[in-house]
């Protein structure tokens, strides 16, 4: 029989320390290449590998996969789960995993609920994942007279909680995965329980990602080790585009070029490999403790910056005050270095394609307001932004990294505070956006970082001059005469009488303001 065809889906499991996932990852694995699901043959003898929380498995490829209506005999679906850390270094680890990552399984400890680190590996993946399924492990823990009523009470609860995130009405699956919870899960005879249950959900929610040779190749190496007589050999996954024998990559870190000699995948040589595909590529000899962990590509792909233009979205879930020109853990794309961040928002309605947007778009003298800690009152909407509110229609920040980092172009950004005490109980995560423009000229950013005025949130007083009309009053006091009016326009003002207004702009000449009172109208 020829090589089967062998579609790869990407599985993260994510969830609070201890929760099982290491112990759901190798059960997963087991049970899927040894049930009698499977009847093809090769799936068996792909078997698990195991390798730095890397582990894959192969099943047919489900009926409602099959490409137009063909026999699924020869097709394989391999599953790679990616076993997360539970620490804090699950931030850097995810959001590199994260572009590679089709469905994320998030397991929770059914005797604890949701924990900390599960809020954040909710946040994360409200960010970079497109499908859920919630594992509520360790049943065997609870009392057996009240098991299934427990179980229903927190599935409840967790339905609560995902009511108002992008995965509300997911899988919730209950498994044992390691039942009497053995300290040691690498022993063969653990007993797990509900993982027939588990693998069925999995196979339901699979679906074909989309991979594409298009585009720079960039790869995520993982772990790199040498041979001797043959070469250096990283492992790692396939970010972006594709790449094939004899063609040279680049090691950015190294500043060095190297030709590929050889590839495998789950243990087969192929001649070439795309995005979403887990490798080994090996290349002429270096020394593999120069490179553990970080990205190779197709040479000049990966530019390293010291600075950057981004957009921001706060996390919700973010509870303190994020102040301009205060420093965050800032993972940009595959990197995380600490970068000092000042940010800024758009306010005029002015179309302007997020895609197309640089420094140099930015008039700094009047189309934009900078105020700190401005983050923190983010719009919810683009109609409340021009509803007359003084909220950002977007928002932006330049990071200053601590030092330089090497990234693809667009991606994903993410500003965390990792230094908070993880039994503090908080979410750790501030925002997220996209790199929009690397600067790696210092002396740019010199001139164009002194052009972002930061504004405080301040309350100014003044008085009601006059009535206009039925909804506008023209208020004085508020500004100098030689204020530029303009720049405040939108901004809320609060009448002694509660009744609350927006600035519509200058009145003649000595600082007064024309404030429109929108609920008047109303009444
Ligand atoms: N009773 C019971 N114990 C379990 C179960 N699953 C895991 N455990 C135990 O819980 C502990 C943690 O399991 P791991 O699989 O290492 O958890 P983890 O989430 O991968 O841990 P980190 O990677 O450290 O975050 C181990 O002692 C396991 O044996 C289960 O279903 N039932």
């Amino acid at each position: 029989m020829s090589a089967p065809i062998t579609f790869n889906f990407n599985v993260g499991v994510l969830g609070h320390v201890d929760s099982g996932k290491t112990s759901l990852s190798k059960a997963l694995s087991e049970v899927a290449s040894t049930a009698s699901f499977d009847k093809n043959p090769q799936s068996k003898e792909r078997g698990i590998t195991l390798d730095l929380g890397f582990s894959s498995f192969c099943v047919d490829l489900p009926d409602h996969l099959r490409p137009h209506g063909e026999s699924t005999d020869n097709m394989l679906l391999q599953y790679t789960l990616v076993d997360c850390p539970g620490h804090a270094s699950l931030i850097r680890t995810i959001i590199g995993g994260s572009q590679i990552i089709d469905l994320m399984i998030l397991v929770v400890d059914v005797t604890k609920g949701m924990q900390t680190q599960t809020a954040e590996c909710l946040v994360i993946g409200e960010i970079t994942c497109p499908k859920m399924i919630v594992v509520l492990n360790k049943i065997d823990l609870l009392p057996a007279e009240k098991q299934k009523a427990m179980i229903e009470k927190m599935t409840k609860r967790m339905q609560k909680t995902l009511e108002s995130t992008r995965f509300a009405g997911c899988p919730i699956v209950c498994t044992a995965a390691n039942v009497g919870g053995s300290k040691d899960i690498q022993d063969e005879s653990t007993e797990s329980l509900g993982l027939d249950d588990l693998v069925a959900t999995l196979k339901a929610n699979t679906y074909l990602p989309k991979r594409s040779p298009e585009g720079s190749f960039i790869f995520s190496v993982d772990h790199c080790f040498s041979i001797r007589g043959q070469g250096t050999v990283m492992t790692g996954t396939v970010l972006n585009g594709g790449i094939a024998v004899n063609d040279n990559v680049e090691i950015p870190s190294m500043k060095v070029v190297k030709k590929i000699k050889s590839m495998q995948m789950f243990k087969k040589p192929v001649d070439k490999i795309i995005q979403g595909d887990r490798a080994g590529i090996c290349v002429t000899q270096f020394d593999p403790k120069l490179l553990e962990r970080g990205l190779v590509c197709v040479p000049g792909a990966l530019p390293t910056i010291d600075a950057a233009l981004i957009s921001v979205e706060k996390i919700s879930y973010y509870k303190q005050q994020i102040n301009s020109k205060s420093k965050f853990h800032i993972t940009t794309g595959h990197e995380t270095v600490m970068g000092r961040v000042t940010f800024f928002g758009l306010y005029s309605s002015e179309n302007m394609d997020v895609g197309s947007i640089s420094l140099n778009n930015f008039d700094f003298s009047k189309e934009y307001v900078y105020q700190d800690e401005l983050i923190g009152k983010l719009a919810k909407s683009e109609s409340e932004a021009s509803a007359g509110t003084n909220q950002p229609i977007r928002q932006f920040a330049i990071v200053e990294y601590e030092k330089p980092v090497t990234c693809p172009e667009n991606c994903l950004v993410i500003g965390s505070k990792l230094d908070t005490d993880i039994h503090a109980n908080m979410c750790r995560i501030a925002f997220h956006g996209h790199l929009l423009e690397g600067i790696s000229d210092s002396q740019y950013l010199t001139t164009v970082l002194p052009k972002v005025k930061v504004y405080k949130t301040k309350v100014r007083e003044g008085q009601v001059e006059r009535c206009q009309d039925e909804y506008t009053v023209i208020g004085k006091n508020l500004f100098k005469k030689e204020t530029n009016i303009q720049t405040f326009v939108g901004l809320k003002v609060e009448l002694s009488t509660g009744e609350k207004g927006v600035i519509e702009g200058g009145f003649g000449q000595s600082g007064k303001a024309k404030i429109r009172i929108p609920d008047a109208r109303d009444n």
